[in-house]
C-alpha cells in the first residue's frame, strides 16, 4: 500500500454515502462499514462469499485476478462487484497481504435462518501486513513485523512487534542511516509512521501506512503503555527516559487494538535493544554481504541459505534473526561458541536434530493459543512436542555447557501439560473445531454421555424394552419412535390394566396405545440435541482447554524460546562438521588474524576446490592494498572476511582454519555490485555517499570492505579520490581495512611505517589459457591481465587486438612502470600517457590484422600508414 492510499479513497465513498437513501438496505449496510474503514478492502460477507464493491472490488480484481462483475445496481448506478469463495479466502488474504494490503473482514453476525430482513454484519477484525499471526498467512521461516517510527529532535524512535511470536521491542537512532539500517535489517512488513511531513526514506516502500500525527504522542502513549502492561512507570524496561521509542511504541499499540479488536495477553514487555551490543552494519553492507538475499532475489546462495541447518521454523527464525544482529557482547556469543563445541565434541547435533523434528511451530501455537485462535491440529502439535521434552532433556544432560544446561532447564519438563492435552485431546483432531471430535474419550463424563446418547440410542432402546417387558410382564410391550410423537412405548389396549402408574398416554391407536415415561422423555431430550449439545458442550471444553493452557503461558513460551536457540546451536554444529568449520577465538587485542579462510557461499557453489586464504591486521598493519586480475577473486577474498567475522559474532564457526578476532564495531562495505539506483542517485553518487558515510562512522574498531572506489569517474578524479580515502582510513580512522583496487598508483601507499601492505591475487597464462590460482600473496600485483579476462568474456578480437596495441604504446610511454602517484602528477594529467594524443598511424596499425591481408592488400596498407605517418 502506497503512501496516500487513505486520502484518495475516502472522498469518494462519502460522496456515495451523501445520497444513501437512495441505495438498497444491503448496501447502505456497506456503506456503514466502508466508512469506518475506508482505507483497506472491506471483504463484505454474503453466504458464501466475501464480497468487494467499487473501488475495492476493482482493485481486488487486478491484485487477485478475480473476474469483475455487476452486483445489480443502487442508487441508479451498476455496482462493481468481485468475490472470494469464503472456503478459500485464506489464499486471497495471503496474497493481498503479502503485497502490502489490509483486509476488513466484515461477518454476518446474525443467524441468516432467523432474522427477519437483512442479516447484522460487523467487522470482526481487520488483517493487516503487520500483524496477521494466522498460519496460513504467515511465512514459516521469517518474522513477520509491525513497526511504528516516531521522529524528533534527536532522532527517531523505532517500536516493533512480532505479533506471532509475541515480541515486542524498541530503539532509538540519531539519524537517517541508522533508521534506513535498523529497516533494512528488521524488513517490517507494515510501517507506521506520522503524517507529519515528507518520509523521503520511505518513497517506493511496500506497506506504509500514514498515521494521525496526535497518535504519536508522547505523554498518550506512555498512558497507553502503562494502561496496557498494567505497570506504574516504564523505567521497568528501560525506556522511561526515551520519548521517542515511547511514542513509537504508543502508537504502534493502538493500531494493534484497533486492528485485532481483542486482547493480546502474549505481548507481555517491551525489550529494549541496545544500538552498542550489536556490531553495525548498514544497509548497503547487508545488501553487499548477501546474508539472507542476493541482488537478484535467489535467497539460497546466501549466507542464510548456507548456514541454515535448523529444523524447527522458530529455529529457522531466530537465525535469521541473530544472523542480521552478531553481537559485541561476548558474555553472550561466547556461551553460544562454548555451546556448539560442546556438541561437536560430543557428536551430539545428529540425535538432537532428531530429537527436533517433529516440534513444529511451538512459538506460534502458543501465540493462536493466547490469541484464542488456536485450532485442534495446534494443541496436538504441542502435546506431542511436549511429549517429546523428557528425551531432548536427556540428550542435553551429558553435554558440558553452561548454556545448554541452562537452555535443558528453560525447556522444563511441563509434565502436567502434557499429561492434560494427552487427556484432551484426541490423537489426530480433525482441522477445525467447530466439527467436533476434537476432545477425548474420558475428559469429560458429560460429554462422553452425549456422545454415548447419540451413538449408542438404539441399545438404549433396546434395553429399556427388555427391562420394561419384565416389569410389566407385557412380552409384546414395544420401545419405539415417529417422527412426530418421539419416543414411546406401545402395548395392545388388551394389556390396559398392566400399565404402571409412571406411564403416561400419549398416543391411542386403533388396537394399541402409546406412552412416555420420566425416563424415556429424558431420553428422549438427550438424544434429539445430543448433537448440537455434544458440539456445544465441546467447544466449551475447548475453551477450557485453552484457559488452562493459558494459565501457564509464561513458562510454555520460555519452553518455545529455549527451543529455537537449541535448534539454532545445533544447526551451528552440524554446519561446523559438515563444512569444516572451526572455532573462532574471541580476543581482547586489536588484531584480525584468519588462517585458511574461505567464502562459504562461494565454496559451497563451486564445483573445483576452493582456496583457502590468510588474513592478517593488526596494529601494525591496518589495512591491505588488494590488486590483481579481474575475476582473480579479489571480491570474494574482501568478503569472505567480513562473513567470518559476523559468523563469528552470531555464536558460530567459522569457515576457515583458525580465526582470532579482536573487538569489532562496526562492518561497513563499499562494493559497486547492484548498485542502488532505485533512489535516482547516479552510480558515482552512491558510491560517494557511501564512501561518506564509511569515512564519518568507521573506527579503529571497524571492518572497512572498500571495493573499487573512484571507479563511477573519470580516472584521475578516481585515482585521486581512492588514494585520499585509502589515506583516510589508514591513517585517521586506523580501521582494518581491505581496500582492492585496480589503480596500481595506490600500491605505492604501503611504505614503511605507514600500516598499509600490498598484497595481490594472481593469474597465469597457460597454453593461451588465463588460470586464475584465487591465492592471495604478498606485494602488488605485476600485471592486470584485464585484456585477456575481457577475451575470455568473449570480447571481438579486433577490438581486443586494438587495445593490445594500445596498451603496449601506453607501456613505453611510461616506461612500464605504474607511475607513482603525485600532487603533481595529479594536477598535469596531460603529461601522463593515457591522455596524450593517439597516433593515427598507431591507430590504424592496431587494426591490422596481417593474417587475414592478402600481400596486395599488405602493401597498400603500409602505404596508407606512411601517409598517416
Ligand atoms: N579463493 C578462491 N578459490 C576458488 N575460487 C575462487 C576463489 N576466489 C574467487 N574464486 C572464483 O573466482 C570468481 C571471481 O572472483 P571475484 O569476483 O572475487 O574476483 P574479483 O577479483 O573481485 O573480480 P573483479 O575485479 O572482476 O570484480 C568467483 O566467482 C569464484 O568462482
Amino acid at each position: 500500500m502506497g503512501i496516500g492510499h487513505t486520502t484518495s479513497f475516502v472522498p469518494r465513498i462519502l460522496a456515495r454515502m451523501s445520497d444513501l437513501d437512495q441505495h438498497t438496505p444491503l448496501m447502505r449496510q456497506f456503506f456503514a462499514a466502508k466508512a469506518e474503514h475506508p482505507d483497506v478492502l472491506l471483504f463484505f460477507r454474503m453466504g458464501d462469499f466475501y464480497e468487494l464493491f467499487y473501488d475495492d472490488a476493482r482493485k481486488a480484481a487486478r491484485l487477485l485476478d478475480l473476474t469483475l462483475t455487476q452486483r445489480g445496481s443502487s442508487a441508479g448506478q451498476p455496482i462493481p462487484m468481485a468475490g472470494v469463495p469464503h472456503h478459500a479466502h485464506e489464499g486471497y488474504l495471503a496474497r493481498l497481504v503479502a503485497l502490502g494490503e489490509s483486509v476488513a473482514i466484515c461477518e454476518q453476525i446474525g443467524d441468516p435462518a432467523a432474522s427477519k430482513g437483512l442479516v447484522e454484519r460487523k467487522v470482526v477484525r481487520i488483517v493487516t501486513p503487520g500483524t496477521v499471526t494466522d498460519e496460513a498467512l504467515l511465512p514459516d521461516r521469517r518474522d513477520t513485523l509491525l513497526m511504528a517510527v516516531a521522529r524528533g529532535k534527536s532522532g527517531y524512535g523505532l517500536a516493533w512487534a512480532d505479533l506471532a511470536g509475541g515480541r515486542f521491542q524498541v530503539a532509538q537512532v540519531e539519524n537517517d542511516d541508522q533508521l534506513e539500517a535498523e529497516l533494512a535489517r528488521l524488513e517490517p512488513a507494515e510501517l507506521l509512521v506520522p503524517d507529519d511531513g515528507d518520509w523521503p526514506l520511505l518513497t517506493g516502500r511496500h506497506g506504509v501506512r500514514m498515521r494521525a500525527p496526535w497518535l504519536f504522542d508522547v505523554d498518550a502513549s506512555r498512558r497507553k503503555l502503562l494502561g496496557f502492561f498494567n505497570v506504574h512507570d516504564l523505567s521497568g524496561f528501560g525506556i522511561e527516559q526515551m520519548p521517542l521509542a515511547i511514542a513509537a511504541a504508543g502508537a504502534l499499540l493502538g493500531y494493534v487494538e484497533e486492528t485485532q479488536k481483542q486482547r493480546l495477553p502474549h505481548l507481555t514487555a517491551i525489550t529494549l535493544e541496545s544500538n552498542d551490543a550489536a556490531i553495525a552494519m548498514n544497509a548497503a553492507t547487508r545488501r553487499h554481504l548477501e546474508l539472507d538475499s542476493r541482488v537478484d532475489g535467489d535467497t539460497r546462495h546466501t549466507l542464510l541459505g548456507v548456514l541454515d541447518s535448523t529444523i524447527t521454523p522458530m529455529g529457522g527464525r531466530l537465525l535469521r534473526r541473530w544472523l542480521h544482529r552478531p553481537l559485541r557482547t561476548r558474555e553472550v556469543v561466547e556461551p553460544r561458541l562454548h555451546a556448539v563445541q560442546a556438541m561437536v565434541d560430543a557428536r551430539a547435533d545428529e540425535d538432537l536434530r532428531e530429537a527436533f523434528r517433529g516440534f513444529g511451530d511451538v512459538e506460534r501455537i502458543l501465540t493462536r493459543v493466547a490469541l484464542r485462535s488456536a485450532r485442534p491440529r495446534d494443541l496436538s502439535t504441542l502435546r506431542d512436542a511436549l511429549a517429546k521434552l523428557p528425551s531432548l532433556r536427556t540428550l542435553l544432560t551429558p553435554l558440558d555447557s553452561p548454556r545448554l544446561q541452562w537452555l535443558a532447564d528453560a525447556l522444563g519438563e511441563h509434565v502436567d501439560t502434557a499429561a492434560y492435552l494427552q487427556r484432551a485431546i484426541v490423537a489426530q483432531p480433525p482441522l477445525l473445531a467447530r466439527d467436533g471430535s476434537v476432545i477425548a474419550e474420558g475428559f469429560d463424563a458429560e460429554l462422553d454421555e452425549l456422545r454415548q446418547l447419540s451413538t449408542n440410542a438404539d441399545q438404549f432402546l433396546i434395553d429399556m424394552e427388555a427391562r420394561e417387558r419384565a416389569a410389566t410382564g407385557i412380552a409384546t410391550l414395544k420401545v419405539g419412535y415417529n417422527r412426530v410423537h418421539g419416543y414411546y412405548i406401545e402395548m395392545g389396549k388388551v394389556h390396559a390394566d398392566k400399565v404402571p402408574v409412571h406411564y403416561t398416554r400419549r398416543q391411542t391407536l386403533a388396537n394399541a396405545e402409546r406412552y412416555i415415561t420420566e425416563e424415556l422423555k429424558d431420553f428422549e431430550d438427550k438424544v434429539l440435541s445430543a448433537r448440537e449439545r455434544a458440539l456445544s458442550r465441546e467447544k466449551g471444553l475447548y475453551e477450557g482447554v485453552l484457559d488452562a493452557l493459558n494459565a501457564d503461558l509464561e513458562p510454555l513460551r520460555r519452553c518455545a524460546g529455549a527451543l529455537a536457540e537449541l535448534d539454532v546451536l545445533c544447526g551451528f554444529a552440524e554446519r561446523a562438521e559438515a563444512l569444516d568449520w572451526s572455532r573462532p577465538r574471541l580476543v581482547d587485542e586489536a588484531v584480525l588474524h584468519i588462517e585458511g579462510g574461505r567464502h562459504p557461499v562461494v565454496e559451497a557453489v563451486r564445483d573445483a576446490p576452493f582456496t583457502p586464504n590468510d588474513l592478517q591486521l593488526d596494529d601494525a598493519t591496518r589495512m591491505l592494498v588488494i590488486t590483481g586480475p579481474n575475476m582473480g577473486g579479489k571480491s570474494t577474498y574482501m568478503r569472505q572476511n567480513a562473513l567470518i567475522v559476523l559468523l563469528a559474532h552470531i555464536g558460530s564457526f567459522v569457515p576457515a582454519t583458525r580465526a582470532e578476532i579482536g573487538p569489532i564495531d562496526r562492518i561497513l562495505t563499499r562494493i559497486g555490485a547492484g548498485d542502488d539506483l532505485a533512489k535516482g542517485q547516479s552510480t558515482f553518487m552512491v558510491e560517494m555517499s557511501e564512501t561518506s558515510y564509511i569515512l564519518h562512522h568507521a573506527t579503529s574498531q571497524s571492518l572497512v570492505l572498500m571495493d573499487e572506489i573512484g571507479r563511477g569517474t573519470s580516472t584521475y578524479d578516481g585515482l585521486a579520490l581512492a588514494e585520499a580515502c585509502a589515506r583516510h582510513l589508514a591513517e585517521t580512522n586506523r580501521s582494518y581495512t581491505l581496500f582492492a583496487t585496480h589503480y596500481f598508483e595506490l600500491t605505492a601507499l604501503a611504505a614503511p611505517g605507514s600500516g598499509i601492505r600490498n598484497v595481490h591475487l594472481d593469474a597465469v597464462e597457460h597454453e593461451d589459457a588465463l588460470v586464475f590460482m584465487h591465492a592471495v600473496k604478498d606485494g602488488p600485483a605485476n600485471r592486470s591481465f584485464g585484456l585477456q579476462v575481457a577475451s575470455l568474456a568473449g570480447l571481438p578480437k579486433t577490438v581486443v587486438r586494438a587495445a593490445r596495441a594500445r596498451l603496449a604504446e601506453l607501456e613505453r610511454q611510461d616506461g612500464g612502470k605504474p607511475a607513482p602517484l603525485t600532487a603533481q602528477a595529479l594536477d598535469m594529467p596531460q603529461q601522463i600517457g593515457l591522455f596524450a594524443p593517439p597516433s593515427a598511424a598507431l591507430e590504424a596499425l592496431a587494426g591490422i590484422e596481417p593474417d587475414e591481408l592478402t600481400p596486395r592488400q599488405a602493401l597498400e596498407a603500409l602505404y596508407r600508414l606512411k601517409s598517416l605517418g
